[in-house]
C-alpha cells in the first residue's frame, strides 16, 4: 500500500488555467520528480509544447478525449510508467477541458494493474472565476468537473469584482460543498494545497455516482459524434462503468498546420478579427507560429475574444519551423478558418 504512486488528476474547463497550474507545480522547488500525462483536444499537440520544465517526462495523448480513451491509452501509459517505478515520485494527469473526470478517476479503481500500483491522490479542478457561472449553465462537463473535485482552484480572480466572486463561489458550493477551495490569480497556490492531499474520497463519490464501481452499467446514453471530433476512434457505444458520460455535441475543434512560416502582418490582423467576430463561439484558441525571419517562436492563446501572445524561446537547431493553430468552439466555420489561415502563409 505504502509505495503506491500518487496520481493527481487535473481538470477544469477550457482555458481555466490547468497548464498555468501545471507549470507552477513543475517549476517550484519541490524536490519531487513527476511524470506528466497531457491529454489534448484536437490532433495537433500544442499543450505539450507549452509545458515548461526540463526534467519531467511529458506523455501526450492526442487521439481523442481522455474520458473516452481511458481504458486504452491511459492504462497503457500508466502500465509503461509502472515498469519504470522509482524514476519518479508522482504522476500528474492533465485532462482536456472537455473531459468528464469520472471515467478518468474510475480507472484507478477499476483496472487491476493500475490500482495495484497507483492511488488517486486527488481530483484538482481549476475553475475560471469569470466564466464558470455561465459554463455551469450550458456545459455539463464543467459541472461534473466541479462535482468530482477534491480541491478547487478558483482562478482568475483578477478578472472579477468581489460581488461576482461571491456569486461564483456560491454556485460552486451549490454543486460541491465539500471540496477544499482556494482562490487564486495565475494559479498561484501553495502546491502543498494541491499535491499529496490523499483526498480522493470514494465514499463521497459513491454518494454522487452509486454506479462508480460497476463495470457494466450500459447507461452510456448517446452514440453520436461528440466533441472528440472525427478523428476520435473510440467506441461511442462503449460504456463507462455505468456513469453518464457527458459531451457537448456541437463542440468542435479546428486544428491546422502550415509546414513553414507565416507572415505576421497577415496573421495577426486575421486572428484578431476572427476572435472579435467569433469570440462568443470560440471557447479556446492556441497557436505556435514560425514568423517569417523571426528566430523566436510566437506563441498565442486566448479564451473567447481575449488573445494573449508573445515571442518566446528560439526555435532549436533541427526543430522544424512549423506553424500550428487550434480553435475549439461551437459552430465554427472550419473551411473559412482554414482558408483564412492558409492565406497567411509567408
Ligand atoms: N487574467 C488572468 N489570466 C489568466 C489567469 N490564469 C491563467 N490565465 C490566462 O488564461 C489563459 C488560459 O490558461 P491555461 O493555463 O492555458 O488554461 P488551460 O486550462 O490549460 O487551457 P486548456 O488546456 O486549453 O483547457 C492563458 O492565456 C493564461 O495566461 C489569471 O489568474 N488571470
Amino acid at each position: 500500500m505504502a509505495d503506491k504512486i500518487p496520481v493527481t488528476v487535473l481538470t477544469g474547463y477550457l482555458g481555466a488555467g490547468k497548464t498555468t497550474l501545471l507549470n507552477r507545480i513543475l517549476t517550484e522547488p519541490h524536490g519531487q520528480r513527476f511524470a506528466v500525462i497531457v491529454n489534448e483536444f484536437g490532433e495537433v499537440g500544442i499543450d505539450n509544447d507549452l509545458v515548461v520544465g526540463a526534467d519531467e517526462e511529458v506523455f501526450e495523448m492526442n487521439n481523442g478525449c481522455i474520458c473516452c480513451t481511458v481504458r486504452g491509452d491511459l492504462i497503457r501509459i500508466l502500465d509503461g510508467l509502472m515498469k519504470r517505478k522509482g524514476k519518479f515520485d508522482a504522476i500528474i494527469v492533465e485532462t482536456t477541458g472537455l473531459a468528464d473526470p469520472a471515467p478518468v478517476a474510475q480507472t484507478f479503481f477499476m483496472d487491476q494493474d493500475v490500482s495495484d500500483k497507483t492511488k488517486l491522490d486527488a481530483v484538482v479542478t481549476v475553475a475560471d472565476a469569470k466564466w464558470l457561472t455561465d459554463r455551469l449553465k450550458d456545459a455539463p462537463e464543467a459541472k461534473n468537473q466541479i462535482a468530482f473535485a477534491d480541491v478547487i482552484i478558483l482562478n482568475k480572480i483578477d478578472l472579477v469584482s468581489p460581488e461576482e466572486l461571491a456569486e461564483v463561489e456560491g454556485r460552486i458550493r451549490a454543486v460541491n460543498p465539500y471540496a477544499m477551495l482556494h482562490k487564486a490569480e495565475r494559479a498561484a497556490v501553495d502546491i502543498s494545497q494541491v499535491l499529496g492531499r490523499n483526498a480522493f474520497d470514494l465514499e463521497r463519490v459513491l454518494e454522487l455516482e452509486p454506479a462508480f464501481l460497476e463495470d457494466d452499467g450500459h447507461h452510456h446514453d448517446h452514440d453520436h459524434d461528440h466533441a472528440c471530433g472525427p478523428d476520435c476512434d473510440h467506441d461511442h457505444h462503449h460504456h463507462h462503468g455505468g456513469l453518464k458520460h457527458y459531451h457537448d455535441e456541437d463542440m468542435q475543434s479546428v486544428a491546422l498546420t502550415i509546414d513553414g512560416e507565416v507572415d505576421p502582418d497577415k496573421f495577426l490582423p486575421w486572428v484578431n478579427d476572427l476572435v472579435q467576430r467569433e469570440g462568443p463561439n470560440i471557447l479556446r484558441s492556441k497557436g505556435i507560429l514560425a514568423f517569417r525571419d523571426e528566430p523566436r517562436r510566437f506563441v498565442f492563446q486566448g479564451v473567447h475574444m481575449i488573445l494573449d501572445g508573445d515571442l518566446q524561446r528560439e526555435w532549436k537547431p533541427g526543430e522544424e519551423r512549423r506553424s500550428k493553430i487550434v480553435f475549439i468552439g461551437r459552430n465554427l466555420d472550419k473551411e473559412a478558418i482554414r482558408e483564412g489561415f492558409l492565406a497567411c502563409t509567408a
